[in-house]
């Protein structure tokens, strides 16, 4: 996607992959490959290139050996014995050298191609993609190929392998015969086709059952992990789960299934043939040797080029079938790696805000076929002013601040930047202007100073600042406390590493390190104010967004919380959103959002007086505090007697 190119949604139906595509792929799989490990390649290749010459030489020099003894000429066996004996250490040698090679080549390679590809899908700016079931397919299968992209050349080189035990023994096959050798290679080549025919079916079969193996996972997963533990034992969910898993499991199974059975009937026909054809053959060679046309050598040359001829044509078209499946997959692979926008080499900027954003007619739905979220929204954000917005749930307060992200572009009318149309912004200098905190955070399971230090990678080796960040957020003395300070794993489901790797010490602050001490969870509202720390880092950025900051936070750290923002941001542009009206008060604007549309803006004041929605919604909680406050006055002021 170039920087102008919409943050729209995708489509995907079920690839068709053109001869042209699988060429392309074909040489990205080998570019990669050799760029990841170019010696180990090149040692596979040699091995394999002796592993290939093996069995043909063998086969002459079993020839010479008999046709010595069949003419008494014993001084001329030393030497093809000994080559024999060569021929097999080498070979022998060859194998294990290759099993080594190729695991290598294999690691190597999967690690260059997982970086490709998550390097691709991180330079995705939008968030579409990761909510298209098919986009989701793919880059299932393009992390499976990821996994593996050596195979595509292990398969490529036992192609190679083949093709040259093939040459040697159909040029030795020939020498005997050349119109049953024409027919052992005729032979091959319906198989190839109905490999190859079925080698796609089995390449459709796994994206179809891609949606089936993802909610399989999805079971497993929730299943495996402590987030959904707590539900799952309560309301006994264990078995609903495992058995929705296992139905998935199952429609997975019998398409596989169906699958094998129809290989295994093919194969097992394409073997009948092959072994009736060489049957044929022996049966021709015999009579011959029988009536003196061949002698014994021969009949036993013949044997072995005939068997060697049909095992690696048949390794031939089994590697190359191979090779088309794994290209197939790889295919995913690449038109991820290609669907992502270049990497930016200029460093992309946006000028610093200094008069507003304002949304201007604004529509967004979430796809084609979803409903209207936002319906003509007009909204002034001025700089220096801190906006409220309020409104019930589903009202598209979320949504709205995933526009001013540029998660997703409006689908209707413009959101401006100081006049500049957020369209025209490349979504990384805009989001380098920004500070924010989502309802949905993310809690990683890193320590307490990476769990800050995410909020702005350069400030990692910056403690004072990680410090000054978690202390306006209020969780400094709960990081403190913690058994190994701000080094403390914040997770419980890794295994705890030695102390003293980290040769800063305890408590350094050095971050993303991996350095990892005894793990710990922390609350709900901790968690919260963790996120708030990775906000607070960016306290400078331009425009800070805080979709519900507090409402997990209790009165007391709700208010500070609320009192340092104001602190901190004043004079500053920020966009907060809250269902908690009194904590919003105070933003020198308060912007009620029904049904899609503005429908009341103004000050606290204004609005109270307006007697709208937002006067509504605010006495609603107030009366729910005045009605908890009063026994609670009755109680500190005791019964009067
Ligand atoms: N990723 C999405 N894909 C499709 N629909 C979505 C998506 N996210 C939100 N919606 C829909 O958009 C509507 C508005 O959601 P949004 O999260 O913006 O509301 P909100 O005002 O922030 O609500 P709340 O106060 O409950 O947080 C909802 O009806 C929701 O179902």
């Amino acid at each position: 996607m170039s920087e102008r190119e919409p943050i729209s949604r995708v489509s995907e139906r079920e690839p068709r992959v053109t001869a042209a595509a699988l060429a392309r792929c074909a040489t990205r799989a080998a570019a990669l490959v050799w760029r990841s490990a170019p010696l180990h390649v090149l040692g596979y290749l040699a091995v394999t290139v002796v592993g290939a010459a093996v069995p043909v030489t063998v086969a002459w020099l079993t020839k010479a050996v008999l046709d010595g003894v069949a003419h008494r000429q014993t001084g001329a066996l030393l030497a093809p014995a000994i080559a024999i004996a060569v021929a097999g250490t080498a070979a022998a040698a060859a194998t294990h050298a290759g099993q080594y090679l190729r695991a290598e080549v294999d690691r190597r390679a999967a690690l260059d191609a997982k970086d490709e590809l998550f390097a691709a899908v991180s330079r995705f700016t939008g968030l579409d993609r990761f909510e298209t079931p098919a986009f989701l397919d793919r880059l299932r299968l393009a992390q499976q190929s990821a996994s593996n992209p050596g195979r595509l050349v292990d398969t490529a080189l036992s192609a190679a392998r083949s093709a040259v035990t093939v040459t040697g023994f159909v040029a030795s096959l020939a020498l005997v015969n050349t119109a049953f050798t024409a027919l052992v290679l005729l032979s091959a080549l319906p198989a190839l086709l109905i490999e190859l025919r079925l080698s796609r079916q089995r390449a459709a079969m796994l994206w179809r059952i891609g949606p089936a193996e993802r909610r399989e996972f999805f079971y497993a997963r929730l299943m495996s992990t402590v987030d959904a533990a707590k539900e799952i034992r309560l309301f006994d969910l264990g078995a609903f789960l495992r058995l929705r898993m296992l139905t998935e499991l199952r429609t997975a199974n019998a398409a596989r299934r169906r699958m094998d059975r129809r290989e295994l009937l093919v194969q097992g026909g394409l073997a009948g043939a092959s072994a009736v054809v060489a049957g044929a053959g022996l049966v021709w060679a015999i009579t011959a040797a029988g009536q003196g046309r061949l002698g014994v050598g021969d009949v036993s040359m013949f044997a072995a080029a005939l068997a060697g001829v049909q095992a690696a044509l048949s390794g031939l078209v089994g590697s190359g079938v191979m090779a088309y499946e794994h290209l197939l997959t790889f295919h995913h692979h690449v038109e991820i790696v290609d669907a992502a926008p270049e990497p930016s080499h200029r460093p992309a900027s946006l000028a610093p805000l200094r008069r507003g954003i304002e949304l201007r007619d604004v529509w967004f739905r979430y796809g084609p076929d979803h409903p209207w979220i936002l319906r003509g929204v007009d909204l002034f954000i001025p700089y220096g002013e801190t906006v409220a917005l309020v409104g019930r749930n589903g009202a598209g307060k979320s949504t709205l601040v995933k526009l001013l992200c540029r998660f997703y572009d409006p689908t209707r009318g413009t959101i401006l930047w100081d006049g500049t149309d957020l369209r025209d912004v490349p979504p990384e200098a805009l989001r380098a202007r920004i500070g924010a905190t989502f309802q949905d955070f993310v809690s990683y399971e890193l320590t307490a100073t990476d769990n800050i230090a995410v909020g702005d990678l350069p400030a990692a080796a910056d403690r004072t600042r990680i410090e000054r960040a978690a202390r306006d957020a209020g969780v400094h003395d709960t990081l403190t406390a913690l058994p190994h300070g701000y080094r403390t794993l914040l997770s419980r489901g890794f295994p705890l590493e030695e102390e003293g790797e980290d040769e800063e010490g305890p408590d350094s602050g050095a971050s993303l390190s991996g350095a990892s001490l005894s793990g710990v969870s922390l609350s709900g509202g901790q968690w919260q104010r963790l996120a708030l720390a990775r906000a607070f880092l960016r306290r400078d950025r331009d425009l800070m967004i805080l979709d519900e900051p507090s409402s997990g936070l209790d009165p007391e750290a709700e208010h500070e919380v609320h009192r340092r923002l104001a602190e901190l941001r004043s004079g500053r542009t920020s966009v907060v959103v809250s269902h908690r009206l009194g904590a919003v008060r105070d933003a020198g604007r308060i912007v009620v959002l029904a049904d899609g549309v503005v429908i009341e803006t103004g000050t606290h004041a204004g609005l109270l007086a307006a007697g709208g929605t937002y006067a509504r919604l605010f006495d609603r909680q107030a009366a729910g505090y005045r009605d908890d406050a009063e026994p609670a006055t009755a109680e500190a002021t005791g019964p009067s007697r």
